[in-house]
């Protein structure tokens, strides 16, 4: 490619200032050799292999070329004239800080830097990136790595990377698809994985130590380029989960997707879960619930990724999730049918057309109803497939034709299959999913190279259809909907007040909760019995009895609740016992505020509301089933704001417990509005907005008959830092 190419492909994408990266006019490579097994001379070898023609520069301290390429004995003595994009480093670590010393002085834009030996070693090494990133800052240079493998751009012939899989036997074609890895390794895994399934791979990078620049980073620069319909991301960390976040909104705005891989769970959101409710959100949980909440789509593995990877990188769209079967296989009718049900994905009903036409094609003996088995008549009579996959793409109902087929050797007529499939797919704008179980072994390459989502098993096929349709889905009410803003009732002024290691005491945590308009049972604080008395006979019995102390859990345990307490006697009795109870149990000056009475509420039906805030991702809203149920049954969703009525809805809607609310076996239908009012109230709180709570637990909130609301009996609030870094938009 010439330069002039080049130079018009920079006009494609909107200049950014990670352009040096991925389409830099100039390279230089420090740490280069003519020995091609080191890493800097395969780093090289690659660089010409992808034929990069852009200005290409070496640094070698004593030979003069190295593979060819004139070399300059130093940094300094690279041409004065010559304005240096990238810089690839591959020295010994103790000598790369002195390196990035004199690339900054030389105005170098972006400094990869592959070398090992940095933060991952210890302080030695994490001495040496501190020096490396303090020039940098200072100069305002980018960096990738250390530690990493490199990066490539295959539409500009740049593979500035020693990974093995541009040294394969078969380049890298360029492509749909961008691979970006926190690891080097999964880097090339993913690529090869990808390989034949989707048409090549254009951007690519590890990023190693991430010393500057995070994969979020370089996900946002690649999510740009309207070449690109998938970023395949590997992850270890949720560092940056806010351009994360906005990288996925830059790619869903141009049609593409970004899957993630992510692996290891951290050990801060587990301390963050915290509260009661807090601790059933698993922090695995959060990270899944956050990645669905914005549409990141999440592979459990290498293999996986590779499954979703070919249906996102094709240029069709699923219409909806109403999926039309023709098989050779009742079996895999059936198994595939079973699969579009538990991946959200619904069988499609024929209309009285298509099933004429199917009548009239099929043998007699074959089902018309879906899924269409085409049986084994398709040995003579090969026209068969083609007829029946016809009339199922001219359904109206269908959005999605799968074709799924089974041991199909020499006794059929494959080119004829191959031929009908990939005419189909060619004339019609309906997604065509191929399921090829076994048989010969060819055939699932052949139909992937014609550009065919091509899967070996019926539950790959329907789970990555299954999310590529709920992908489709989140993207276009993302397109529709402006996050909800209900606006609280009160605003907080100033910081929270903060308990000695816990929660604030009920009264404390029930006064700011009313404060923020949220519905909270009423109730009167007590310092002595009769006090107590008085606050009941006004409140009128039945009553329930509290302790309210800071930093106080599991009060039922300790035997400081008292529920349903029906006259005085009985209340004075139990103030007493609680008293001596709270001597026993709460240690500590000045924690117990008191004797808190309440009515006793009934009629209600349990759940919780719970808040937790992440250190990664902010702010984590937990609903679920309510009492003691919560802990056995583990039943919550986990909501990741901005929330809108309808995510809020479909996560009650999802619970285990939800038919209760919808009024179960006669007994009455709850207010479940109000309950959905309450979860966003409370996610729009200005205190929860500014992160100024870590944990919050309702539980339980009672809700009511239809129309008579919600109301939190219990509550555990546990201020935590407001911080205010984490955007959630009202
Ligand atoms: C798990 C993952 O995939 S992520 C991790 C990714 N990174 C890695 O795995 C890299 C691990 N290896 C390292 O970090 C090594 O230290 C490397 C690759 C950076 C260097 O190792 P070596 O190649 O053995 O170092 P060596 O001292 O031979 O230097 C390499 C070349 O640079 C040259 N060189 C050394 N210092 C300089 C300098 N200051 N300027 C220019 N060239 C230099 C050397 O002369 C040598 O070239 P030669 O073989 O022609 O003489």
């Amino acid at each position: 490619m010439a330069l002039s190419e080049l130079d018009r492909g920079r006009t494609t994408p909107p200049a950014s200032n990670l352009d040096a990266l991925f389409r830099p006019a100039s390279v230089v490579v420090v740490g280069a050799s003519n020995e091609r097994t080191k890493i800097g001379g395969r780093l090289l070898s690659h660089l010409l292999r992808y034929g990069y023609t852009g200005r290409l520069y070496v640094v070698h301290p004593s030979d003069p070329a190295v593979q060819g390429v004139a070399a300059y004995r130093s940094v300094d003595e690279l041409p004065a004239d010559s304005a240096l994009d990238l810089a690839i480093v591959a020295v010994p670590a103790v000598r790369v800080p002195e390196t990035i010393r004199s690339l900054a002085h030389r105005g170098v834009r972006v400094a990869v830097i592959v070398s090992s030996g940095f933060g991952e070693t210890g302080d030695a090494g994490r001495a040496l990136e501190d020096e490396v990133r303090d020039c940098a800052r200072r100069s305002g240079m980018r960096v990738l790595g250390p530690n990493c493998q490199g990066v490539a751009n295959t539409s500009v012939g740049l593979a500035a990377s020693f990974s093995s899989v541009f040294g394969r036997t078969e380049e890298v074609p360029d492509g749909t698809t961008a691979v970006i890895s926190q690891s080097g390794a999964m880097a090339a895994v993913l690529t090869e994985l990808s390989s034949g399934h989707v048409d090549g791979v254009r951007y690519w990078a590890a990023t190693g130590n991430e010393l500057d620049l995070t994969v979020a980073d370089l996900v946002a620069e690649v999510a740009t380029d309207p070449g690109v319909r998938v970023v395949q991301v590997y992850l270890e960390n949720m560092r940056a989960a806010d351009r994360l976040v906005q990288a996925a909104r830059t790619a869903h705005e141009r049609g593409a997707a970004v899957l993630v891989l992510k692996a290891g769970a951290s050990e801060e959101g587990a301390r963050a879960a915290s509260s009661h409710t807090g601790a059933l959100a698993q922090e695995d949980k959060v990270v899944d619930a956050f990645l669905s909440r914005h549409g990141l789509v999440r592979a459990r593995d290498a293999r996986q990724m590779s499954e979703l990877a070919r249906l996102f990188a094709g240029r069709k769209k699923p219409r909806g999730n109403r999926v039309g079967i023709v098989t050779n296989s009742g079996g895999l009718g059936v198994l595939l049918a079973d699969e579009a049900a538990v991946n959200g994905l619904a069988m499609a009903e024929f209309g009285p057309d298509t099933r004429t036409r199917l009548t009239e094609t099929l043998p007699p003996f074959a089902a018309t109803a879906n899924p269409i088995d085409v049986t084994a008549q398709l040995l003579s009579r090969p026209e068969l497939l083609g007829a029946a996959i016809r009339a199922v793409e001219a359904e109206p109902g269908v959005d999605v034709v799968v074709v799924a087929l089974g041991i199909l050797g020499d006794y059929y007529d494959l080119d004829r299959i191959l031929a009908d499939v990939v005419e189909l797919d060619r004339r019609t704008e309906k997604l065509v999913v191929v399921c090829w179980v076994a048989g010969d072994a060819a055939m699932p390459g052949r139909l992937a190279g014609a550009g065919i989502p091509t899967y070996d098993d019926t539950a790959a096929t329907m789970r990555a259809l299954g999310a590529f349709v709920a992908h489709a889905r989140h993207v276009e009410r993302e397109r529709r909907a402006d996050p909800q803003t209900s606006v609280p009732t009160a605003r907080l002024t100033g910081p929270l007040p903060r308990a000695a290691g816990g929660p604030l005491s009920e009264a404390a945590g029930k006064r700011l909760l009313r404060s923020w308009g949220l519905p909270v049972v009423d109730g009167r604080l007590a310092v002595s019995a009769d006090e107590a008395a008085a606050a009941a006979r006004e409140l009128g019995f039945p009553v329930v009895l509290k302790v309210s102390a800071a930093g106080l859990a599991h009060k039922t345990e300790l035997g400081l609740v008292d529920v349903g307490i029906g006259d005085e006697a009985e209340l004075r009795a139990a103030a007493a016992r609680m008293l001596a109870a709270t001597e026993a149990n709460v240690h500590g000056d000045g924690q117990v505020d008191g004797l808190l009475v309440e009515p006793c509420l009934d009629g209600g039906l349990e759940m919780s509301v719970g808040l937790l805030r992440d250190p990664s991702v902010g702010n984590v809203v937990v609903v679920g089933a309510g009492g003691t149920a919560a802990e056995v049954l583990a039943d919550v969703q986990l909501l990741i704001p901005p929330l809108t009525t309808e995510l809020v809805r479909e996560a009650i809607h999802r619970l285990r417990v939800a038919p209760l609310l919808h009024g179960f076996r006669g007994a009455p239908a709850r207010d479940v509005d109000s309950l959905v009012r309450l979860v966003l109230d409370l996610a729009t709180t200005p205190a929860v907005l500014a992160g100024q709570v870590a944990s919050l637990d309702l539980n339980p909130v009672l809700v009511m008959p239809s129309g008579q609301g919600s109301v939190a009996v219990d509550v555990a609030l546990t201020p935590g830092h407001p911080t205010s870094d984490i955007k959630e938009g009202r």
